[in-house]
């Protein structure tokens, strides 16, 4: 039995994306919780006909710490969309004055009430929403660093979708899935697009430059046509279905299964990890192999050009300057 739980399933990215988890197979049961509305949007994702259970869970009042209780009881795996997104003008360092409450409460919750559970995180900023979670559940003594997730999937499903654009869509967005990934951190120019050897395609800087600032820029380019109207929330839906389904595989099945995540790489066994990422960063978004158990594995990946170690050097400051601004926020004292 797979219980997967939401935490801010009543927004943007919450509702599209209880509806991919109440189409999937191996959840067996689904619990939805926010602030507002879950119970209306479980009582119409349970019209849809699956052996799946589901139920919508929200607060009587600031203090019911019970509802969440028992959202979260059994939870295998508790993915995290709660909080507010960007306005155009804003960067997703601007919402950390209120999702850093947001997430830190409810990791707290997530902390005393299911702490085996596989956390997603996908607040942002991710970059300081993950280390607030991880200083959290170690204040709890229940801290595992197999089991906590910074959701940056999003980067690598428009580096697949762009770099496919850049090539007149020669190339099949399955054989990019495959081939391409970004690393770094969840924010402008600490994401690192690696493309491995579809870079002898760009024959001018020009148009390699523009896929790298489209792909570190995405979001603002959401955040701008919905003009007031919030951030990225069905291709984010559609991320971390990718992400979860995949780790379902692992929970459920025990495959050992490939991902990329914002994870604290320090606690972790690494493979080949360059000197001037684990000097500098505790945190980085990497290529990870995962089990039942969690992490196995953090890997650099392969082969990197010399813009490419540019770009990771440069996300390596960025990150590290994120991730101390979390840690504070939790401890009140500088990392
Ligand atoms: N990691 C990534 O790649 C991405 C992250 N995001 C981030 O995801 C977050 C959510 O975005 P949207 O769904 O568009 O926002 P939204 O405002 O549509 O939905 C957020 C939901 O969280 C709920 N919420 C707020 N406080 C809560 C609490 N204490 N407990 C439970 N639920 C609570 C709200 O009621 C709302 O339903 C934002 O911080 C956004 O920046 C967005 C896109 C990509
Ligand atoms: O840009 C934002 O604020 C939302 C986000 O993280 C993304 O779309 O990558």
């Amino acid at each position: 039995m797979v219980k997967a739980t939401i935490l801010g399933a009543a927004g943007g990215i919450g509702q599209p994306l209880s509806l991919l988890l109440r189409l999937n197979k191996k959840i067996d049961e689904l619990s939805l919780y926010d602030i507002v509305n879950t119970v209306g949007v479980s009582a119409d994702l349970s019209h849809i006909p699956t052996p799946q259970l589901i139920k919508g869970y929200v607060p009587k009042d600031k203090s019911d710490n019970e509802t969440i209780k028992i959202a979260l009881q059994g939870s295998d795996i508790v993915i995290i969309p709660a909080g507010i997104p960007r306005k155009p003008g804003m960067t997703r360092d601007d919402l950390f004055k209120i999702n850093a409450g947001i997430v830190k409460s409810l990791i707290h919750q997530v902390g005393i009430n299911c702490p085996n559970a596989f956390i997603c995180i996908i607040s942002n900023p991710v970059n300081s929403t993950v280390p607030i979670a991880v200083e959290e559940l170690k204040k709890l003594g229940v801290y595992n660093p197999k089991k906590v997730f910074g959701i940056t999937t999003l980067d690598n499903l428009r580096l697949e979708q762009f770099l496919s654009d850049s090539l007149n869509n020669k190339v099949s967005t399955t054989d990019l899935y495959n081939d391409v990934l970004t690393i770094g951190g969840h924010s402008g120019d600490s994401i690192v697009p690696v493309i491995n050897s579809w870079n002898k395609n760009f024959n001018d800087n020009e148009s390699y430059d523009k896929l790298i600032n489209r792909v570190q820029f995405g979001g603002d380019e959401v955040v701008k046509a919905k003009d007031g109207k919030g951030s990225a929330t069905l291709s984010m839906a559609t991320a971390a279905y990718r992400f979860v389904d995949n780790l379902l595989d692992a929970i459920k099945f025990n495959k050992i299964i490939k991902e990329v995540a914002f994870v604290k790489i320090d606690e972790l066994e690494t493979f080949k990890l360059p000197f001037f990422i684990t000097k500098h960063t505790q945190y980085f978004s990497l290529p990870i192999t995962i089990d039942q158990e969690g992490i196995k594995l953090v890997e650099f990946p392969g082969y990197l050009t010399e813009k490419e170690v540019l770009m990771t050097k440069h996300a390596v400051e960025k990150v590290k300057v994120d991730v101390s601004k979390g840690f504070n926020f939790v401890h009140g004292s500088k990392l």
